[in-house]
């Protein structure tokens, strides 16, 4: 059984002069543990695909399951972790990071405990007691990303997490991510608008195409793991570079009879 899966998935806004279909019929498995890319063209539905898995949109037709499960509101199962940090600024990282296991009614000791080891796992651990406002824009996603994996979710949902920060310290958090990824191989499905990054991140990269939003293609990537600053510079990741960009770039015609 997948992990997620995203069967028939449609999603119809209400707009002034009627419908718009943002999503048609997208059928997605993701395995556990895999790590999922998903690019295409501005407005093909990336985030709406991933706010229905997160349980913060309802879907118009089809569901989606998470271990089997159809998913009808937001979970502590799924980790959601956005471009914008959304931390709480007046709270320390550690406070921020043991935020959602005091809602869960972790006891004090087991949540200290908790928030340790996800922050250094994260590298933050000097950081434990600084307001976000003395964080870099890399160390503030970062804590976001030990808030998420401390209560330890089933999965990780990841809309352009990186999109904020400078290519340098996107690069570096790539590989961070990678890093633990590899150690704890949680399922992840990350949203991204960079052909590098989906290329260098995933096991598959899903192609979307516009109007209406759907599945235009799936490229495997056959890289192993762990992926390495030489990789990005092989030939190997070159043509996987040159397939995603074709297909993001050559998409199918949009469909008759969509309104926008
Ligand atoms: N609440 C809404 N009401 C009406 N239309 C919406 C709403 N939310 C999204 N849309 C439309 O649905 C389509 C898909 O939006 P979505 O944000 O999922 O795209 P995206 O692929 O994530 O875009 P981007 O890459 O620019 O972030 C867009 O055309 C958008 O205008």
């Amino acid at each position: 059984m997948p992990t997620i899966n995203f069967h028939d998935v449609t999603k119809d806004f209400a707009v002034k002069d009627g419908g718009f279909l943002a999503l048609d019929h997208v059928g997605l498995d993701i395995e556990d543990g895999e790590f999922v890319t998903v690019v295409g063209p501005s407005g093909c539905g990336k985030s709406t695909l991933m706010n229905i898995a997160a349980g913060l949109l309802d879907a118009t037709g089809g569901e989606v399951l998470v271990d089997g499960v159809p998913v009808s509101g937001p979970s502590p199962e799924r980790g959601v972790i956005f471009q914008q940090y959304a931390l709480f600024p007046w709270m320390t990282v550690a406070a921020n990071v043991e935020y959602g296991l005091k809602v869960a009614g972790v006891k004090k000791e087991e949540r200290r405990r908790r928030a340790r080891e996800v922050i250094e796992l994260v590298g933050l651990t000097d950081f434990a007691d600084s307001l976000p406002k003395t964080l870099s824009g890399g160390m503030k996603q970062r804590c976001a990303i030990a808030r998420a994996y401390a209560v330890d979710p089933k999965v990780l949902l990841m809309d352009e997490p990186f999109g904020a920060l400078d290519s340098l310290t996107r690069v570096r958090m790539q590989e961070s991510l990678l890093d633990t990824w590899g150690r704890d191989r949680r399922t992840v499905m990350f949203i991204t608008h960079d052909v590098d990054e989906a290329v260098f991140l995933a096991n598959r990269v899903v192609v979307m195409a516009a109007r209406p939003g759907r599945i235009h293609t799936v490229i495997p990537v056959t890289l192993p793991y762990p992926r390495t600053e030489e990789m990005r510079l092989s030939p190997e990741f070159a043509a996987l570079r040159a397939q995603v960009w074709h297909a993001v770039h050559h998409q199918p015609a949009p469909l008759e009879g969509i309104a926008s």
